[in-house]
């Protein structure tokens, strides 16, 4: 973010005219929201606290009645600026008085824990039940890694200036952070690669398609066959034209739409398959060892998922093609694997980024904060819906992931696709759903992206 602004003040645009850009932008915001209604500003010493005179002093010149509270004189030339052109008086401290409260203490500065007068402005506003509206980040938070350095109101709404930064997609901060919006400064954000994750796209299949051409997903069962099947019925849905489950189980219950193959080894050599997935259900027993090493083999765009990223590890990668490969880990597997992998670091970030690097895979972290990394992308997404912290539903998000890999066999885009298919899954099932509720909702998740 500093180096997209460094870039735009070389080329002529100064701190003071992308303040102003920033501030205007979010009072337009802000104006919406309030209708009318008086709203008080929480000013802080850098630039968020300079955004926060320039979105005061835009209010102000629309007529709204605008309180401002700062603790501390501002303390860069930018912000001085904006406080010099805010005629209006200035409260050091008091009373949060309005129903709409905006809060410009700090943004990505922050670099220390928040303490004095600061720290009680944030207390007061988290027990007021005022409208909250957070300016670039939550004033309490580390806006690079998302973590907490003073108190955390829940906010309505968080307006991020310029780009996303990594903490509108990390918990714990972007559970606070309410509706969250862009407002745009006129940066050249071309070749960032930490990103928030765009809505994708997706066509009807091309007028000459035909099941193959669309894709063959072999998804290779284990020991327990409920995972597969259920990565199966969602994978059916999401897009490849042919999907068979390779199992040597009888399968009384699968669909008469999904075909089942009993000859494993057979079907795995199938020159057709265009992509596989291994893991749910599939145990960790040397049987399911020796079926990883030879789903491994194939050389295959593969998504390993479940029991088989317990099994991974350096030896098992050895051979493999790990540009065509990625793993769909859960904080516990992302943990194994990050120990099967010699990757130590603090947060989930860091430990996704590093395994990425290390195994040269494509990591999916899903979770509350879903977090994609492959070749030299990083990936955050919009928060999900919380109904998906129920068992079965990372199977479904394997079964998507795979079926889009069958489509394309790029994995960074499968992954992305198959994470904003699945949140829209849980947000058309919602509330309370089980997993194949969930698969059976992929099919109007299509419809929404088409
Ligand atoms: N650059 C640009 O082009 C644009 C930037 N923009 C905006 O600028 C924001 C970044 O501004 P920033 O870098 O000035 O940092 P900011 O978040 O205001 O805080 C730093 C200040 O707080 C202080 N401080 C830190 N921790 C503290 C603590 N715990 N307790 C107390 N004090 C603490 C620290 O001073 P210190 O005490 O460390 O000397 C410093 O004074 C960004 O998020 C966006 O809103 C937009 O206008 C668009 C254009
Ligand atoms: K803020």
């Amino acid at each position: 973010m500093r180096a997209a602004e460094r870039a735009a003040m070389d080329a002529g645009t100064s701190e003071w005219e992308l303040m102003q850009r920033a501030g205007e932008g979010a009072a337009q915001w802000i104006a919406r929201v309030a209708a009318g209604r008086p709203v008080t500003v929480l000013c802080g010493p850098g630039n968020n606290g300079g955004d926060g005179y320039v979105i005061a002093d835009t209010l102000s010149k629309k007529g709204y009645q605008v309180q401002v509270i700062a603790p501390r004189e501002p303390g860069t030339a930018t912000a001085q600026l904006a406080r010099a052109h805010f005629a209006v008086e200035v409260e050091a401290e008091g009373q949060l008085r309005n129903p709409v409260v905006v809060d410009c203490l700090f943004g990505y500065g922050l670099a220390r824990q928040v303490e004095g007068k600061f720290k009680d402005l944030l207390k007061k506003l988290s027990i007021n039940h005022c409208y909250k509206i957070a300016i670039d980040v939550p004033s309490g938070i580390e806006s690079d890694t998302g973590s907490v350095l003073g108190p955390l109101p829940q906010y309505d709404l968080t307006l991020a200036l310029g780009a996303w930064k990594q903490a509108h997609g990390l918990m714990p901060a972007t559970a606070s952070m309410g509706a969250r919006r862009l407002v745009p400064i006129g940066l050249d954000l071309e070749g960032f690669t930490s990103t928030m994750s765009a809505r994708p796209s997706f066509a009807a299949p091309a007028p000459d398609a035909h099941k193959y051409r669309r894709g063959l997903l072999a998804i290779v069962a284990g020991a327990m066959p409920g995972a597969s099947l259920l990565a199966a019925e969602a994978a059916m849905l999401a897009g490849a034209g042919y999907v068979k489950l390779l199992s040597e189980h009888p399968w009384p219950n699968a669909p008469a739409d999904l075909v089942v193959a009993k000859d494993v080894n057979e079907a795995l050599d199938d020159a057709r398959n265009s992509a596989l997935l291994f893991g749910p259900g599939a145990a960790r027993d040397d049987v399911a060892r020796c079926r990883l090493a030879q789903v491994l083999e194939k050389r295959k765009p593969t998504v390993l998922d479940a029991d088989a990223l317990h099994l991974l590890d350096p030896d098992m990668l050895e051979g493999a093609d790990a540009t065509k490969l990625c793993i769909t880990p859960h904080e516990g597997e992302l943990a194994k694997l990050c120990d099967a992998f010699g990757v130590t670091a603090d947060s989930k970030l860091d430990r996704v980024r590093l395994l990425r690097d290390v195994t040269g895979l494509t990591v999916l972290a899903k979770g509350p904060d879903t977090i994609l990394a492959g070749g030299a992308t990083t990936r955050f997404f919009p928060r999900g819906s919380s109904w998906l912290s129920v068992a079965g539903t990372g199977d479904v998000l394997a079964g998507i992931v795979a079926s889009r890999l069958a489509g394309h066999g790029d994995p960074l885009r499968a992954c992305e696709e198959g994470v904003w298919l699945h949140q829209e899954a849980a947000r058309l099932a919602s509330p309370a759903f089980s997993a194949s509720d969930l698969a059976r909702a992929v099919k109007p998740a299509m419809a929404s992206f088409l």
